[in-house]
Parts: C-alpha cells; sequence; structure tokens
C-alpha cells in the first residue's frame, strides 16, 4: 500500500534496452509537497527513469504509481489529466504571440479539455483572472504584451512554465530546466522553481549540483541505472559512493 503522503511511487521499475540495462529495479518515492531531484553522473539513467516514470517510454517490469493509482500501462496524456505533467516536452509556446495569449490559450486548451466551451470573445476574457495570476507566480507581469520570440531564454521557460501550470498539476516533472542558461536565468529559474514547489510537488532531473544543493527537499542518485543514494544534500553529498560516482570525471 502507498502512504498518502507519496503522489509517486515506482517499484522496481526496469528497463532493457536491447539486452542493455539502462535501469536495474528502481525504487522511487515522491513525497507529496517536496521538491525532488533526480541526479547522477552521465548515462546514469535519469532521462530513461524520468521518461518511464511519465510513460514516454515504457518500463520492462515494474510498478507506478500516482496518487495510489497504477499508471504503469497508462498513457502520456492520461496522467497529464490525472495532474502529473512534464514540463518543456507537452506544453507549447507559441513564438509570435504574446506572453498573455500564449498562457490564455493554455487555460483555453485545459478548459476545452475539461468542459468543451470558450468560443466567444467574451467567453475569453473569463481567463483574465487566472492568466494574470499565472503571470504574476512565474514572474512574467511586466512582460504582458512581449511576443515570446522576444523573451530572454530564461523567461520564455518562464512562460513554458506558466503553460505547465495553466493544466494545474499536482505533480510537475522538469527535465533539466536549468540547461543552456546563463547564470541569471539560473538563478531566476530557480528561486521560481523553489516558490513553485510551495504549492506543487516537483521531480526535476539537474545537473547543476548547487540548483540541486540550494533548492531541493530530497535527492535521489543513480549510477549505471542503479540508486545509490537518497536524502538531504548534505547527506548524499556525504556518501562515499556518491562520491566515487562524481570523482570519476563525470559531472552531475
Ligand atoms: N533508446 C535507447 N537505446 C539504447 N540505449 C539507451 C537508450 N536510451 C538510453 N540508453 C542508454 O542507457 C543509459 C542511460 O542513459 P540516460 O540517457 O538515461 O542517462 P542520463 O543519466 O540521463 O545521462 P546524461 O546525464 O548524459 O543525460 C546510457 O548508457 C544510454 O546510452
Amino acid at each position: 500500500m502507498i502512504e498518502s503522503d507519496c503522489i509517486l511511487e515506482a517499484r522496481g521499475l526496469r528497463k532493457v534496452f536491447g539486452g542493455f540495462v539502462a535501469i536495474a529495479g528502481v525504487d522511487l518515492r515522491v513525497q507529496t509537497g517536496h521538491l525532488h531531484a533526480l541526479i547522477g553522473p552521465n548515462g546514469a539513467g535519469k532521462s530513461t527513469l524520468f521518461n518511464l516514470l511519465t510513460k514516454f517510454i515504457q518500463p520492462s517490469a515494474g510498478e507506478i504509481r500516482f496518487k495510489g493509482q497504477d499508471v504503469t500501462s497508462a498513457m502520456p496524456a492520461t496522467i497529464a489529466r490525472l495532474g502529473m505533467v512534464r514540463s518543456f516536452q507537452i506544453s507549447s509556446v507559441f513564438p509570435h504571440l504574446t506572453v498573455y495569449e500564449n498562457i490564455r490559450i493554455a487555460l483555453q486548451a485545459h478548459a476545452r479539455d475539461t468542459w468543451g466551451f470558450w468560443r466567444s470573445e467574451q467567453a475569453l476574457h473569463r481567463f483574465d483572472e487566472d492568466v494574470h495570476d499565472l503571470m504574476t507566480q512565474v514572474g512574467l507581469e511586466p512582460l504582458v504584451y512581449t511576443r515570446a520570440a522576444d523573451l530572454s531564454y530564461g523567461r520564455k521557460r518562464a512562460l513554458e512554465l506558466a503553460t505547465t501550470l495553466a493544466l494545474k498539476p499536482e505533480l510537475i516533472l522538469l527535465d533539466e530546466p536549468m540547461a543552456g542558461m546563463g547564470q541569471e536565468d539560473v538563478e531566476r529559474t530557480s528561486a521560481l522553481i523553489r516558490s513553485l514547489a510551495r504549492r506543487h510537488t516537483v521531480l526535476m532531473v539537474e545537473h547543476n549540483l548547487k540548483v540541486v544543493a540550494d533548492i531541493s527537499d530530497k535527492i535521489t542518485v543513480l549510477r549505471r541505472g542503479e540508486k545509490i543514494a537518497e536524502g538531504s544534500y548534505d547527506e548524499v553529498a556525504a556518501n562515499d559512493e556518491v562520491r566515487s560516482a562524481y570523482m570519476g570525471g563525470a559531472h552531475g
């Protein structure tokens, strides 16, 4: 049985690619309200585990439960409807539309999915409050009429996050949210993710260990498809196996 404080649980997850064991029977528990990071050296299996959890690929063995429900065979769209949403992959930003329009379209898409209406201009104003709320949450309020194409890289990611939040997720999955960012954007984005984690559970794969140290509640460390450590940053950083995995020259 799954305890109620655990929003996502994987048991014995295994993925074999043509004889190569990429994930070798991993157990993972993501606690409700946590910002949980998945780290490990290159080739450790982070992306594979992430793709398994978000149902982009099917496990060779094992079980995945979201809010107690078995989603091992569910499609990505199904788990998204249940409240587990992967950002930066599912959400799409339209470059020629403004920040406001992009967020409103995401809200419309979600509403249509749920209710099957919202067509008239008048009805669109029903979204104004939610658009405003989401823009505020991700710090894009001053850029309401800026086209997505004209935003900095970090701001674009903030917009993508807003369109993810429009889907009303309970669990947000972030795949290397800081990838390709300069220092200023990294600082802004990590503060943003930390603030989102006050209202949502977040599971992220992230290479930037400073960010992971600064904002995570719990960290799972993978190496060669196996979980080698789990706990707070201080706990995993003190683990001999983790230290030797990172001293092997690979980065986080
Ligand atoms: N589709 C696939 N077919 C065959 N092997 C794969 C496939 N996907 C991943 N692998 C292998 O599984 C192992 C784990 O890869 P994965 O990309 O999950 O690691 P990672 O921890 O995300 O690495 P990185 O930090 O470099 O992104 C690697 O050895 C990789 O070559």
